[in-house]
């Protein structure tokens, strides 16, 4: 490997493909929720069963991704990228295709063994492409992108009424042919990758660092309070957006499908736009802790302004927006502060491993937690004790966010580890 890299015209279309792909990763994983209700109601389906299908995703990856991270770095981003889409495009296949509960669930489980490595492969891909030259900036806006995803299967009852007035399946089949755009981008990538890597401009593998149990045991409190802010805030957003929030606002707001699917579609379309901007602005002002504890504190805020008053809305979804745009936008970033760049795949692959728990954990408490409770559009009372356990967990992030900033983050330029 040399110190030149590719030219900033492939670097930005690599990063257009890798956008692209990871739209179509996003989508798929936000497509049950908008099929939610169809699926109790057609299939019978409980919402234990429903949460089971996102936590089905998480599942294998609290071991896994840290297998995934060695993979990226043993066989580079591009083949991973390649060879995890693939693996995603079946298991859509299967949760679109398959007659029965067993099966759907099995092909989330195969989406999520693919997904979540896919997932660190695009990061490493964009590294790889920009260096040091744009780089939070153009991952934010591969995030944004995959935001867009996020939003646009939220958008997809709207979108694809027809679709979804001929029941559960068509919509995941949608979801199917988007993965498969997905694999297309991530072959297209590779391709045009094996010129700069023939070049030898890119990272070649085989340069994987070996895995030693014991360097997790060095990194810092502040990396402690960041992982545990990571498990909670995640577990909440995911759980509660990507799974019950469109139930949630039909059976309590009283939407209807697709309205409830545009107000969730909301927070995602803000990310869009507003990640790689707070990316930006904290990378201007070199803070990052604050920006953290601030995007951190408006999430219990606004699941308290959801479930304790009338109020419109707009108002909780703007306040979950700016929490969704703000605290990816710099956990990141952060991170890489506060470990040393020698430990940074470990450090994100342990924050993810725990992260994956965490949103497998939250999926199947709430669904418990409503069918326990008979949550219906018949008992809209029976959500209370999902939103308790949401609005508790979520404190109890912005508690981990208010530490990590005594502990790192009071100074101007914030903690920089040790290598
Ligand atoms: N595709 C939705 C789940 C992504 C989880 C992943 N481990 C992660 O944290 N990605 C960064 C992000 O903010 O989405």
């Amino acid at each position: 490997m040399t110190d030149k890299l590719p030219s900033r015209s492939t670097a930005w279309l690599i990063g257009a493909l890798v956008a692209m792909a990871l739209f179509g990763n996003y989508y798929v994983y936000d497509s049950i929720g908008p099929v939610a209700d169809l699926l109790q109601s057609q299939r019978g389906f409980s919402d234990s069963q429903v949460g089971l299908l996102n936590a089905i995703y998480s599942l294998p990856n609290v071991v896994l991704i840290l297998v995934g991270g060695v993979l990226v770095d043993r066989f580079g981003a591009a083949r991973m990228t390649l060879w995890t889409a693939l693996v995603c495009l079946a298991g859509a296949t299967l949760t679109a295709f398959s007659p029965n509960f067993f099966g759907m669930a099995t092909g989330r489980l195969l989406f999520g063994i693919g997904a979540e490595t896919f997932n660190i492969a695009t990061l490493a891909a964009i590294a790889d492409y920009f260096g040091g030259r744009s780089l939070a900036f153009a991952m934010g806006l591969a995030l944004g992108v995959g935001r867009l995803g996020s939003a646009s299967a939220d958008m997809s009852p709207t979108w694809f009424a027809s679709a979804y007035a001929q029941g559960w399946q068509p919509p995941l089949a949608i979801a199917a042919g988007i993965a498969a755009a997905s694999l297309a981008a991530s072959l297209l990538y590779w391709w045009l990758d094996r010129g700069p890597r023939a070049a030898g401009l890119l990272p070649t593998g085989k340069t994987a660092e070996k895995f030693v149990w014991r360097d997790l045991l060095h990194f810092g409190r502040a990396y402690w309070y960041l992982l545990a802010l990571c498990v909670l805030w995640y577990s909440v957003i995911l759980a509660f957006r990507s799974t019950f929030s469109i139930k949630y606002f039909q059976h309590v707001h009283g939407l209807d499908l697709a309205t409830a699917g545009e107000m969730n579609s909301y927070v995602f379309l803000a990310a869009v736009f507003a990640t790689p901007a707070f990316g930006w602005l904290c990378d201007r002002l070199q803070r990052y802790a604050p920006f953290l504890a601030f995007g951190a504190l408006l999430l219990p805020i606004a699941l308290g302004v959801l479930a304790l008053t009338h109020w419109s809305l707009w108002v909780s979804t703007a306040l979950i927006g700016i929490s969704f745009s703000l605290v990816p936008a710099v956990m990141w970033p952060m991170a890489s502060r506060i470990v040393a760049p020698s430990r940074f795949g470990t450090a994100i692959g342990l924050m993810w491993v725990a992260q994956n728990a965490g949103i497998s954990g939250a999926n199947f408490a709430a669904g418990w937690l409503n069918d326990q409770a008979g949550a219906s559009a018949a008992n809209p009372a029976g959500y209370a004790p999902m939103m308790e356990f949401f609005g508790i967990a979520s404190l109890l992030g912005c508690v981990c966010a208010l530490m990590l900033w005594l502990t790192a983050g009071r100074r101007r330029h914030e903690v920089k580890a040790p290598a």
